[in-house]
């Protein structure tokens, strides 16, 4: 039954390449025994075949990776290809239909009424609760650095994030970096690394079989936990407003002039009525899921990057001193200021092109399409490969070189490199990220030169460590040299290093 199920989708994708697989697992067996062999697999297989787009079955699930350009470019500009594919389906009981995952008219409809919540004027309020978390940031690196100590950043870098995130999206603080046991934090944490466990277990990926694991009952609470916190705050809001609390001057924790993420919400209307507790629950847990663990992945590689590659710290800290002028190092740039810093637009952006922090964006074809002439049958998912598009050399000359200029010289296409995705669904906190992961890397090269683990692992000759876009004969290469501070990375919702990224850091002044 399984294969007849699947005989029209099998016929018409067979003339994608792609491996051979076996009767009802399909390539399951090939994938890899951990989420960083999957990752490795990928890689494998793009090389094996010349780095085009491929097909490879999941059990009765037909995946097509996409490399290409132009097939991205359809996809991404489709007003109709844009429901997501079924690895989403795992952040449901936590964020509902938010506008992550819901598709339709529902999705328009929430995507126009969100839009102006990333206005201009209220980044500018954002980014004073960046610079305040970044300040709070660099006390708690200073703690952790002392006496040269080797310290995991990427863990760190988590705390700030969440800090971050909490009080735009809802105007309060749960001070992550100093309550890191707080039965909230480790929610958050241990939700999100539930998200990724389950989206590659035989198992736990299945809703029903899941209810069954050992660790349900553990997976239920925290579930409640965030949906208590989340919806306890909401119904505090809901009456600060309905009583005129908010922004009055106060001062109680609802009278500041700040906007959050939650009072753009109940200021909206979806078809001229305001939104329900659950649209307001759903699209806070959104914004709070995709605005924290993404920006933790985005912070964390940029430093990390920071600590390998001293020559292009020099450069960002020159541009520091031009922007801030020798004696502004202290304090907290401006939104104005940070626009000015070219070279750390530049090296973010490099940064992103080598360790995207959204890896991997899955849709699902509803009906069917017929993309560059190719027919892609109903029920197929599409992976579009963001982490594969920074290792393509035909865009990227020496890929594996880590030089921001880059971007200065030669603009690759609009889907050539989509770190955000591109068209009607592409990341609508890209400006909040980017001024996030601005304003922290800015404070970091600031106060501290970024050192790697130990001298020696400092990038000799540019080239990155990394066994992203390898072959398979490289990669082997570099497993054999592998020093154990260098990262070993895991791509689900976001782009990970499974054993951390550690570094030290040293005081400026
Ligand atoms: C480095 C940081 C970030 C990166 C690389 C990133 C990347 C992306 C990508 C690739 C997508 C498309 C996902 C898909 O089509 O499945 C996306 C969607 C989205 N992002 Fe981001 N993101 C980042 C940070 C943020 C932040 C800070 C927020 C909110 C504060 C945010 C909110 C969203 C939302 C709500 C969507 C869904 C948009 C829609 O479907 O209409 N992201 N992001």
């Amino acid at each position: 039954y399984l294969e007849l199920s699947t005989f029209r989708r099998r016929r018409v994708l067979s003339k994608f390449n792609g491996p051979t697989g076996l009767p009802i697992v399909g390539n399951a067996h090939q994938m890899g025994k951990n989420l960083s062999e999957i990752l490795d697999q990928i890689f494998s297989w793009w090389h094996e075949y010349n780095k085009d787009n491929f097909c490879f079955w999941i059990g009765t699930y037909s995946n097509l990776l996409i490399t290409k350009p132009k097939y991205l470019e359809y996809i991404l500009s489709s007003q109709t290809l844009i429901s997501k594919s079924d690895i989403y389906n795992l952040t449901h009981p936590w964020l509902g239909l938010g506008l992550l995952t819901s598709t339709g008219s529902r999705w328009h409809k929430h995507r126009k009424m969100i839009t102006p919540a990333f206005h201009f004027n209220i980044l500018q309020d954002f980014h004073e609760v960046m610079n305040e978390n970044s300040n709070k940031f660099v006390k708690v690196l200073r703690k952790v650095a002392a006496g040269d100590n080797i310290f995991d950043f990427q863990d760190q870098a988590h705390y700030l994030t969440l800090d971050v995130i909490c009080d735009t999206a809802m105007g309060v603080s749960i001070n992550a970096m100093e309550n890191r046991d707080s039965s909230i934090v480790q929610a958050f944490k241990d939700m999100c690394y539930n998200i990724n466990m389950r989206a590659f277990h035989p198992l736990k990926r299945n809703e029903l079989l899941y209810r069954l694991a050992p660790d349900y009952p553990a997976y239920c609470k925290t579930l409640k936990t965030l949906q208590d916190f989340t919806n306890d705050i909401i119904e505090k809001r809901v009456a600060a407003h309905k009583s005129g609390a908010v922004n009055s001057n106060q001062g109680d924790e609802f009278s500041r002039k700040k906007m959050a993420f939650l009072d753009t919400l109940l200021s909206s209307t979806i078809d001229g009525r305001p939104l329900t507790s659950q649209d307001l629950y759903e699209e806070t847990s959104t914004f709070m899921f995709e605005g924290h663990d993404t920006t933790t992945s985005g912070v964390a590689f940029a430093v990390y990057l920071l600590s390998r590659h001293p020559e292009e710290q020099r450069k960002l800290f020159e541009e520091q001193r031009e922007v801030m002028g020798a004696t502004g190092l202290e304090r907290d740039a401006t939104f104005q200021e940070i626009s000015q810093m070219k070279y750390l637009d530049l090296y973010i952006k490099e940064a992103q092109r080598l360790y995207p922090s959204v890896p991997f964006i899955g849709r699902f074809t509803e009906k069917d399409y017929v993309i560059e002439g190719t027919l892609i049958p109903k029920g197929t998912t599409l992976n579009l490969g963001l982490v594969v598009l920074g290792y393509n050399e035909e865009v990227f000359k020496d890929p594996h070189k880590f030089r921001p200029e880059r971007f200065e010289e030669q603009k690759p296409g609009p889907f050539e490199y989509v770190p955000f995705s591109a068209g009607p669904r592409n990341c609508i906190g890209q400006k909040f990220a980017l001024l996030e992961i601005k304003t922290v890397v800015s404070k970091i090269i600031r106060n501290f030169e970024v050192l790697p683990a130990l001298d020696e692992l400092v990038s000799k000759d540019g080239y990155v460590n990394t066994t992203l876009g390898k072959t398979p004969a490289e990669r082997k290469k570099l497993d054999a040299n592998r020093h154990k501070y260098d990262p070993i990375l895991s791509a689900v919702l976001t782009l990970k290093s499974e054993n951390g990224l550690f570094i030290r850091l040293k005081e400026r002044h």
